[in-house]
């Protein structure tokens, strides 16, 4: 049984066909990687997945549990945890606070142990931060870990996110455009980090506009355009699929190549089919400053139930 199982999803926000019956699975400790235009659908996928979401129609099981339904909160304690486009980091707290609020998913204190600082809670609280020191080292934090999060400078505010989303200790990490805003040296280090996760076991979905990374890393490829899955297979058949090249690439291979890492491609000219011109450094860096801005409804709205 797969880990991750979508099935003929489809999202619709009002007249707007946001999925149009999107089917892809995930094994465990495998990376997939979820590609295609702005404004093709991949965040709201993700949206769906983590129950921000519900989708209109379509089937998502987690271990062949339904997923949609359940809250956020429920689903990251199946096993599932995310980052965001925008950084979405507590910016005034510290960045170990940042990472302790990952873990605090796993401690076992009542509100009373909290109020009373039982033996139980103070060894809770050591442990979880024992983990977040962990993970901070396990992403290669260089950075001042007790100091302001939303101080350190913005590739290292990634990997914060990141060690966040592991000490929740998943099996499935969602990854929406981990290498956006990220200079080359740090998207090397991206790529590493993304195969020392899989190394431990954890599946990965991958959204990603640098080329390079995802035909690197992906085991699988998933590209959808305007809603529509329009291929889904190893990266060295996807980057030779003439309806990719064609619908995705406007016909230009040479940004399929991959082999310098660089090539980034958000669309046939950077416009998504919202009619927004963005390209992710932009966009992330525009969220700079650590809180992270975006609201999951573009319009402040969410697809047909939010639980954002
Ligand atoms: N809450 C919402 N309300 C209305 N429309 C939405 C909402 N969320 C997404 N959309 C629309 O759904 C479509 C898919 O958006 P989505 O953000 O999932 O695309 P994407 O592939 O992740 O794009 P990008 O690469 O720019 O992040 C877009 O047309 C977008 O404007």
């Amino acid at each position: 049984m797969s880990l991750l199982s979508v099935a003929d999803l489809r999202l619709t926000f009002g007249g707007l066909v946001a999925i149009d019956g999107l089917s892809f699975s995930v094994d465990e400790a495998e990376i997939v990687s979820v590609i295609g235009p702005n404004g093709a659908g991949k965040t709201s996928a993700f949206n769906c997945v983590t129950g921000f979401y519900r989708p209109t129609s379509g089937r998502i099981t987690l271990r062949g549990r339904d997923l949609p339904g359940l809250r956020p909160s429920a689903i990251a304690g199946l096993g599932v945890a995310r980052t965001f486009q925008n950084l979405r980091l507590f910016g005034e707290l510290s960045v170990l606070d940042n990472v302790r609020a990952g873990s605090h998913l796993w401690l076992r204190q009542s509100v009373l142990d909290a109020l009373l600082h039982t033996p139980r809670y103070r060894r809770s609280e050591r442990e979880c931060t024992e983990q977040a020191h962990h993970w901070l080292d396990f992403v290669g934090l260089r950075g001042d870990r007790y100091g302001r999060a939303g101080n350190l400078p913005y590739g290292e505010q990634r990997r914060t996110e990141i060690a966040r989303a592991l000490a929740r200790r998943p099996d499935l990490l969602l990854l929406d455009e981990p290498a956006a805003g990220l200079n080359r040296g740090e998207k090397a280090e991206m790529l590493d980090l993304i195969r020392r996760v899989q190394a431990l076991g954890v599946a990965i979905v991958l959204i990603e506009h640098d080329m390079g990374l995802v035909m690197e890393v992906s085991e699988r490829v998933v590209v959808l355009n305007f809603g529509r899955e329009i291929a889904d297979g190893r990266p060295e058949d996807v980057r030779r699929d003439p309806a990719v090249i064609e619908a995705y690439l406007g016909g230009d291979t040479a940004a399929t190549g991959g082999e310098t890492g660089g090539t980034t491609t958000n669309g046939k000219d950077g416009v998504g089919r919202d009619g927004v011109r963005r390209d992710g450094a932009g966009k992330d860096r525009a969220a700079e400053g650590g809180t992270g801005g975006e609201t999951e409804g573009k319009d402040g709205t969410a697809g047909g139930d939010a639980h954002a």
